[in-house]
């Protein structure tokens, strides 16, 4: 199992935001980590990769407790800017490339340049859907373990969404495992593998896609505004 979570659950000073959640992910598929604004989507990734720490619970990534060895087999875009504005697009790679051994300097090259950048843009001369799309090619062109992008579509125009969407299937891969966080369940759910729905920091359904649809006779948007209603 690549990724197992046992009775997660993490509170704020005054809000609980993951209540008790336990779930496991399996090798080769892409996870669509699915819930309306504050259901608990980045506080749970954020565990996962080890930027916040649970209240309790148990999280493993390939057996291993978070720490060094976990982050190194997680890749994981948060929504926040967390690029240096004064880089240019390649210095960005070639920082990413002395940070992390499996970075895949040939697969940026090829993601900046399908994504319409250039590699001598300067971050802070980006837009932000522009940043967004740099942000998932730096993300993707590691060859991680468990690849975790926050809200990949938020932002973003038509044409580049479908863009990003091909992108994150031409990366998957038998030995990856990509979650993907969004509420735009509508342009994501034809990528999707897995769903899992989270609704006020609880798993409230998760599943092999085409199964839920089968079992529940509707689509999985349909599902999710049932759902979120
Ligand atoms: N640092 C914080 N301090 C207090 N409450 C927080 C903090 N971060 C998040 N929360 C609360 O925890 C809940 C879950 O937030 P979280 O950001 O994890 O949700 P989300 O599903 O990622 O939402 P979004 O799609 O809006 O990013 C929300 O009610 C939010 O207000």
């Amino acid at each position: 199992m690549l990724l197992e979570i046992k009775n997660l659950s993490k509170g704020y000073l005054s809000k609980k935001a993951v209540k008790n959640i336990s779930l496991t992910v399996e090798q080769g598929k892409i996870y669509g980590f699915l819930g309306p604004n504050g259901s608990g989507k980045t506080t749970f990734m954020k565990m996962v990769a080890g930027l916040l720490n649970p209240s309790s619970g148990e999280i493993l990534v390939e057996g291993n407790n978070v720490g060094v060895k976990s982050k190194e087999l997680t890749a994981y875009m948060s929504t926040e800017n967390f690029i240096y504005p004064y880089m240019k697009i390649k210095t960005v790679g070639e920082f990413y490339k002395d940070f992390y051994k499996d970075f895949n300097m040939e697969r940026y090259k090829e993601l900046i340049a399908y994504m319409d950048l250039e590699m001598d843009m300067k971050v802070s001369s980006l837009s932000s859907g522009m940043a967004s799309k740099m942000k998932i090619a730096v993300t993707l062109s590691r060859d991680s373990k468990l690849i975790m992008l926050d809200e990949p579509l938020n932002g973003i125009d038509l044409v580049a969404r479908e863009k990003i969407l091909n992108t994150i299937v031409k990366c998957a891969n038998d030995d990856n495992t990509i979650i993907v966080s969004s509420h735009l369940v509508d342009e994501m759910e034809k990528i999707l593998d897995q769903v899992i729905f989270i609704k006020n920091g609880e798993l409230v359904l998760m599943g092999d896609a085409e199964t839920v649809r089968e079992e529940r006779g509707k689509s999985i948007v349909d599902l999710y505004k049932e759902v979120y209603a």
